[in-house]
């Protein structure tokens, strides 16, 4: 038995959610220690064990996994975890399982298992109670710091999307396994270096942000033509860091409100990214919004402000005390308005250009599995004079598992787009001088 409870680990799905629950609980607890008086700490301990001791029915905590119908019951999440590593040789029902993306066996109490605990001197037995379709469970939170390393390494990444704007300020989740990393990213070396390190100090500056006074929290703005690696980057961030990922999609939000709340409802250790920022006409630089925009303001129709996304950005994270990266991405940086591109706003501005030859050895390296070839120094000079990006490459390199052919497809298509570029400029000169 003390063999195979050693193999059971928490519930890797429940884990991310026991984290979040864990921080909050060690906040919550921090918080509670600073604004109430030791006498009146004192005072609430006793009278709560008083209702436990004499009348051990008294308080029965019921968590369910959906909180009021309005989503996933964190508590219940983190119960779970919890509780799948308390689980004993007095269990003698327990589910096992394991899913394609973890990497140890899961477990957890089945519904009318019990498990007894003991938690500051008080006894407290959790019930699993199985009541058509939904599981309820008595609790009790407690921080366990071993259970954090484990649910850091087994976390699954989540994608959060918005529900259908109808069903109010909520998001729906996926499992993120986006397989880009910065191994794979092919985009100029010093400045992949200067990213990763960006990140390393930003996680490491909790303390400075709190001595300073700031939200602990970093912008980036990620900008360059389609097929540069925008996505590509932002998956490969939120491996890198292990945070979740939120994306909003500017054009379903109709209020500041909405907004607003939208926001609120991210949770800590996360990335928000608005793609195509330059699409919405409310962050827009106003000297340059179009003629007909301005003459026709009944047609666009401004959804939220912008100052309401900014302050959202600026305060109402502050609150949060937790690491929060914002990534906007934009194919058109200048039209944007400049008050969204300040330091402090958008602190590190990226620009993913078209491919070098640098990226191309990454891109090879990646599908090809190899790191020279007789073809390279003819690509090179093409790659250097073209102006491609590394996904129409990756496109190329796609065709072929053999690299005498893939290579060559790639020599095609540079001539090719060579050729075209060629043409376009012959053309633009003739123009000019008409
Ligand atoms: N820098 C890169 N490194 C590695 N792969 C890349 C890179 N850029 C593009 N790719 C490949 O091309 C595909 C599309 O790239 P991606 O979606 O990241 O570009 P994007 O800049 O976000 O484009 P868009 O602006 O259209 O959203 C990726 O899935 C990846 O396979």
């Amino acid at each position: 038995m003390e063999q195979y409870l050693k193999l059971i680990p928490s519930n890797a799905s429940l884990l991310s959610a026991y984290s979040s629950i864990s921080t909050s609980w060690v906040l919550f607890k921090t918080a509670y220690n600073q604004v109430i008086p030791k006498q009146l700490q004192d005072y609430a301990v006793s009278k709560f064990k008083s209702c436990f001791y004499h009348n051990p029915s008294f308080a029965t905590f019921i968590i369910e996994d959906m909180w009021c119908g309005l989503g996933r019951n964190q508590l219940y999440d983190a119960a779970r975890a919890y509780l799948s590593t308390k689980i004993g040789p007095e269990n003698r029902k327990i589910k096992i399982g394991k899913l394609e993306q973890h990497k140890n066996v899961s477990a957890a109490i089945v519904g009318g298992g019990k498990i007894v605990d003991v938690f500051q001197d008080i006894t407290i037995t959790w019930w699993c109670v199985q009541e058509e379709g939904t599981t309820r469970t008595n609790t009790k939170i407690s921080k366990a710091t071993d259970n954090l390393a484990l649910i850091q390494k087994e976390k699954v990444l989540k994608l959060y999307t918005r529900l259908d704007k109808y069903e109010g300020e909520r998001w729906k989740s996926v499992d993120f396994r986006h397989p880009a990393t910065f191994d794979t990213l092919a985009m100029n070396l010093e400045l992949k270096k200067a990213i990763i390190d960006d990140l390393d100090r930003f996680l490491a500056r909790k303390d400075f942000y709190k001595r300073v006074g700031k939200a602990w929290k970093r912008g980036y703005l990620l900008y360059g033509p389609p097929g540069t690696g925008k996505s590509s980057l932002i998956a490969a961030m939120a491996n890198y860091l292990n945070f979740d990922i939120y994306d909003l999609e500017l054009s379903s939000v109709f209020s500041n409100v909405e907004l607003r709340r939208l926001l609120l409802n991210t949770t800590n250790r996360s990335i928000l990214v608005v793609e195509d920022i330059d699409c919405h006409s409310e962050v827009r630089d106003r000297s340059k919004i179009m003629k007909e925009e301005q003459l026709n303001p009944k047609k666009y129709p401004k959804a939220f402000t912008l100052s309401t996304l900014l302050n959202c950005i600026d305060g109402l994270w502050s609150s949060s005390g937790e690491a929060r990266i914002i990534v906007f991405t934009t194919n058109h940086k200048e039209v944007l308005d400049p008050a969204l591109l300040r330091p402090g706003r958008m602190d590190m501005h990226i620009h993913m250009s078209y491919c070098t030859t640098q990226g191309f050895r990454v891109l090879a390296l990646n599908y090809l599995g190899i790191h020279d070839h007789k073809l390279y120094q003819e690509i090179d000079g093409l790659v250097e004079s073209t102006k491609v990006t590394p996904a129409s490459l990756a496109e190329e390199l796609m065709k072929s598992d053999d690299a005498d052919v893939a290579l060559g497809e790639v020599v095609n298509f540079l001539k090719r787009k060579k050729r075209e570029e060629d043409q376009i400029e012959e053309e633009s000169k003739r123009q000019r001088t008409v």
